[in-house]
């Protein structure tokens, strides 16, 4: 069959909410409906209507995405006029994310120098999203420097002629107890984006964990891992029903080895470099109406916002599927109990890397709370970890504490600047750093971190103890 041929102006009489096309590189789709469950907000979907999308989309999304999740009774046909096509937008797309060109990859020794080269080189719209936190940022960077209140206490005399990195997770295991912490739109770091991260990850003995909103499908990034290689998937619950069916059947039919539930962002923090940065757009293009609105890449509610997320909508999803269950989002010893209480499987202790509430407490603090209180926990359920991991000295920390698998977020869009090197490069640096940490600790294995390689009487200070003694306050 072939595709009927829709000129500029016919697009343009489809600009109503009701009746809404959207051409995507050369190719028109009724996109009627589409604006409230679309992922990143219904704005960026309405401002696109009756016109051509194509920039915009190619900015943040792989180019097959579009025909992977619209419905081919969707597609309308194709412009007459020749714009961009898939081809032309995976070649206009292979490096528009640098303002600047990087330092070569032998001038970064830690991942601090990454973070440098990514504030020096990113665009400025990548790096207002990526670097960005909620409101003063107070638990992005409290993240990242209670690792340097928590001491080592290390173990001298014992031999450890080679360190063993390896753990075994769900029966899996993996050279590293280091994994990505699952994050949308990689696209603005690099074309390759999850792409890259997965490959790069599985050469480094690791896996990925694929996020909801990735800028490519779920099914490209499982095919660019090799045959088999065991995965997990970053699950954002729609409240929209038929979306979250599609969502969950698709990752069914791909079997990760466990679905992380985001369930720490019933609503949009306020990012406030997008927000200064979407202001500064607006302005340039004179859309006064823009700048008093919230802006729609920083606060549009897109389907990823459950306001209405409730623990039965998570015992739910333990029964819709028989995958292992982990609670992403664990910020207290409490709501690790529950998790445990409805059979999941495991914890992931975060806050969204200081994205949603700021001036929730470091999610170490957390680690060493549910330790204190609920120690049982940990022998039960597997635990995972992120926020402000930047040193192999960090990740044996929590390791030390009863983490299994330790994430980071923000570290690998800055290593996918340079692509799949730069992820092994980055998985490279750390596993040295482990290594190097275990050995000077007196620890061959990690089976042998315990508390007692760390002072934590900075935790000590800081830890909830619970109801009982906060009754005294
Ligand atoms: C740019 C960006 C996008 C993110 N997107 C998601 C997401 O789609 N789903 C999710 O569960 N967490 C998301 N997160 C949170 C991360 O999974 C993780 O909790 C956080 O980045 C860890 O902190 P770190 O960046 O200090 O390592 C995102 C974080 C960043 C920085």
């Amino acid at each position: 069959m072939t595709d009927r041929k829709i000129s500029l102006e016919e697009l343009s009489q489809h600009q109503e909410a009701e009746d809404a096309w959207m051409a995507i590189n050369s190719v028109v789709w009724n996109v009627t409906g589409f604006a409230g469950i679309h992922p990143g907000g219904p704005d960026i979907i309405l401002e696109y209507i009756g016109r051509d999308g194509s920039d915009q989309y190619n900015s943040v999304h792989s180019s097959g995405l579009a025909a992977r999740n619209f419905e081919t009774s969707q597609r309308i046909g194709v412009l007459d006029a020749p714009t961009k096509s898939n081809t032309d937008a995976d070649r206009d797309n292979r490096n528009p994310k640098l303002d600047r060109e990087l330092p070569g990859l032998d001038e970064i020794i830690n991942l601090h120098d990454l973070e440098d080269a990514a504030e020096k080189s990113l665009n400025e719209r990548s790096w207002a999203y990526l670097s960005g936190a909620t409101d003063g940022s107070i638990t992005k960077n409290r993240n990242c420097s209670i690792f340097e209140e928590v001491y080592l206490r290390p173990r001298v005399a014992r031999p450890v002629g080679s360190a063993d990195t390896r753990v075994k997770i769900l029966g899996d295991e993996y050279d590293v107890p280091i994994f990505n912490a699952p994050a949308s739109l990689m696209m603005l770091a690099h074309p390759d984006a999850e792409i890259a991260l997965a490959k790069g990850l599985a050469a480094s003995g690791s896996t990925i964990v694929i996020p909801t909103l990735a800028s490519y499908s779920t099914d490209e990034i499982v095919e660019a891992l090799p045959k088999g290689h065991p995965f997990f998937f970053q699950l954002y619950t729609s409240p929209d029903k038929s979306v979250l069916d599609k969502i969950i059947d698709t990752v069914v039919r791909l079997q990760p080895r466990a679905i992380f539930v985001t369930v720490d962002l019933p609503d949009f923090g306020k990012r406030e470099a997008n927000e200064r940065y979407e202001r500064k757009v607006a302005k340039q293009k004179k859309d006064s109406s823009k700048t008093k609105q919230k802006s729609n890449q920083a606060r549009s509610a897109g389907v990823a916002i459950d306001s209405d997320l409730s623990w039965s909508k998570i015992q739910w999803l333990r029964e819709r599927t028989n995958l292992p269950i982990f609670v992403k989002g664990i910020q207290c010893a409490e709501d690790a109990l529950q998790a445990w209480k409805i059979g999941c499987q495991g914890i992931y202790i975060s806050n969204h890397g200081g994205r949603a509430a700021d001036t929730a407490q470091p999610t170490l603090l957390t680690l060493a709370e549910i330790r204190l209180r609920y120690p049982e926990l940990l022998e039960q359920m597997d635990v995972f970890i992120d926020g402000g991991v930047r040193r192999g000295t960090d990740v044996l920390k929590a390791i030390c504490l009863g983490a299994k698998g330790v994430c980071l977020g923000r570290p690998f869009f800055y290593a996918l600047m340079y692509g799949q090197d730069g992820v092994q490069y980055a998985m490279q640096i750390l596993k040295d750093e482990l290594v190097t940490a275990m050995k000077l600790c007196g620890v061959a294995r990690l089976s042998e971190a315990h508390p007692g390689l760390l002072n934590t009487r900075a935790l000590l200070n800081q830890v909830d103890y619970g109801t009982e003694f906060r009754s005294k306050l």
